[in-house]
């Protein structure tokens, strides 16, 4: 690979046998890959040879290469300059001895952590610029803009992800979205790389149920504003599915069970769990029960000698369900209403039967119609109290909805990112589509609605921050209804205007609008679930005017 060839060795590789080219002074070797190459094969022989820089860039996106490089480049011209290093790998930030360290929580119990001094200096600082530098692809304080939110360790952890998502993500995500599966092993990593301990909402980091903690962040200095950067990067995939598989069942199923599960119940199957060998998913949802959660009917009765819960009924669109070894579930305990609700942990046992859905989007995600026949549950598996799962529900529901408040936020960006760069080499009436008002027009509204999503979620998620879990449900569920209806909008508005830049391209799968394709399907993944967006809209009002009642609004 190494290898270096002058312009005019490549230029002898010129026949259908023989066949190299040249894309950024690297030479590749297509003389085999011609037969399968989805463009045909004429069309690379034809530049058999020579230098094919501009005609390759015309037709693809920069994930081609690093998924075909390893593959194919035999080499380097003799011009090519040498490139840099590449950047060290992330540090493993220490925490300060100057700052103050918050003890571990106890299994099962949570504790609010308090910035040390030495970490409220280092929010002052704007971070090194990073990324794409295209304006409004990232959040601003990637460009080195001031914010109050992110330290060093935020730094660290970004570049920490961003590495594992563009080299063993990315390149795959459209082949695996196909597949409708994402490989095992990369769920495993999740778990090895300390990311699922770090993803539940719960700060500082659980490190006594994980030996495998997060690289780049120490455990104590966890904030949720590293959790919202976790699953913002790996959001850049542009894939609903990806994101779902990795954190969709886990991130909804797991903090009930952390939260509010029994001592002994958490610790015999959490270990498991943050490892990445056990999957967990949450069920509440039914073929007739959705946002109008307090109607569900799968039923949980009590045995005679009162040891067990046994279950009957039907839980439907349940993602993750089809890979799951736990299932968070929604049961009734009691009368009608949500004073009848419980939550039961329920383990793949005899009676759980699971099959997989089809759906218009998030296709490796694993949604999921599950039945309970005569399922038998141990008592110690009720998570919360029996009858008041409802309270269990609510307090799940901020964490789920900010969770798809960040990938809608970041999928628009996706979009954005995309048209941007496509509509710098794109020509069409003799200029490139940039240069045309009318798309700028379309870019403009698509970035000013993604700048206020994103402003006030890092000010929703620093009030959950600083409010802590139960005064957070009080008072922030209204704001964040109505910041989920802004996101799901915002990112609708972002595939739909996306595909019109990308024409003909955004409506074939794969290629170069591949990722807008893929995100125009997976809308309403966003758009129903976790409450439906006229739901949110109608909540936040109703919510927040109950608050401020409470707060002593003057009308
Ligand atoms: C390293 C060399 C190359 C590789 C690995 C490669 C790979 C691919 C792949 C995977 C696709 C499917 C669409 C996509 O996923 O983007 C594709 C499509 C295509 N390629 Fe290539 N290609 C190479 C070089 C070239 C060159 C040099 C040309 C032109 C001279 C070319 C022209 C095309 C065309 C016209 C398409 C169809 C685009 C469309 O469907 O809109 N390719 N190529």
């Amino acid at each position: 690979m190494s290898k270096t060839f002058s312009a005019a060795d490549v230029a002898k590789h010129n026949k259908t046998t023989d066949l190299y080219i040249l894309v950024d002074e690297d030479v590749y070797d297509l003389t085999k890959f011609q037969d399968e190459h989805p463009g045909g094969k004429k069309i690379l022989q034809r530049v058999a040879g020579k230098d094919a820089s501009k005609q390759f860039w015309k037709y693809h996106n920069e994930g081609i290469l690093k998924k075909y490089k390893a593959q194919l480049q035999v080499g380097s011209l003799d011009t090519k300059k040498q490139e840099a290093p590449p950047p060290p790998p992330p540090a493993e930030a220490k925490p300060s001895s100057s700052e103050k360290v918050v003890p571990a929580a106890e299994p099962g119990q949570i504790v609010v952590p308090v910035p040390g001094p030495a970490a409220q200096q280092e929010e002052a600082e704007a971070q090194d610029p990073f990324g794409s530098l295209i304006p409004f692809a990232d959040p601003n304080w990637y460009h080195s803009y001031h914010s109050p939110y992110y330290n060093d360790t935020h730094a660290a952890l970004r570049a920490e992800v961003r590495e594992w998502v563009e080299s063993e993500l990315e390149p795959y995500v459209t082949e695996w979205d196909e597949a409708k599966k994402v490989p095992d092993n990369i769920y495993k990593q999740m778990g090895e790389k300390g990311y699922l301990a770090g993803l539940m909402g719960v700060h500082p980091y659980p490190a006594h149920f994980t030996k495998n903690t997060v690289k780049s962040v120490p455990p104590e200095k966890w904030d949720l504003f590293h959790e919202m950067l976790l699953t913002d990067e790996l959001s850049r995939t542009g894939s609903g599915g990806l994101v779902w598989n990795l954190i969709g069942g886990f991130g909804i199923g797991c903090p009930p069970l952390v939260k509010f599960g029994k001592k002994s119940l958490v610790n015999r199957i959490l270990p498991g769990i943050l490892a990445g060998d056990k999957r967990i998913c949450l069920a509440i949802t039914e073929p007739d029960a959705g946002s109008d959660v307090a109607n569900l009917t799968c039923e949980a009765k009590l045995s005679e000698d009162g040891k067990h819960y046994i279950v009957n009924g039907e839980k439907k669109w349940i993602t993750n369900g089809i890979w799951s070894d736990y299932f968070t579930t929604a049961v009734r305990t009691g009368g009608e209403g949500m004073n009848g609700i419980s939550v039961l942990l329920i383990e793949r046992t005899e009676g759980v039967s699971t099959r997989k859905m089809d759906c218009q989007g998030v296709w490796s995600s694993g949604t999921t119609y599950i039945t309970f026949e005569d399922v038998k549950v141990p008592v110690e598996n009720l998570i919360g109290k029996e009858n008041q799962g409802f309270k269990v529900i609510m307090t799940n529901f901020n964490h789920e909805r900010i969770g798809i408040i960040i990938q809608c936020v970041r999928f628009s960006r996706v979009c954005f990112e995309e048209c941007v760069k496509y509509a710098n080499k794109r020509k069409t009436f003799g200029q490139k589509l940039i240069n045309h008002p009318v798309i700028r027009l379309k870019l403009a509204h698509m970035a000013r609605q993604i700048e206020a999503s994103h402003s006030w979620l890092e000010n929703l998620v620093y009030q959950c921050q600083r409010m802590g879990e139960t005064e957070a449900m009080l008072r922030l569920g209204g704001a964040i209804a109505g910041l989920k209806a802004q996101a799901t909008t915002t990112f609708e508005f972002c595939t739909k205007e996306a595909a019109q830049i990308f024409g003909g391209l955004a409506y074939s799968r794969g290629g170069q609008g591949g990722k807008v394709e893929r995100l125009y399907r997976d809308t309403l993944a966003y758009k129903i679930p976790g409450g439906s967006e006229e739901i949110m809209l109608d909540l936040s009002i109703r919510q927040s005017l109950r608050v401020h009642k409470a707060l002593g609004m003057k009308l």
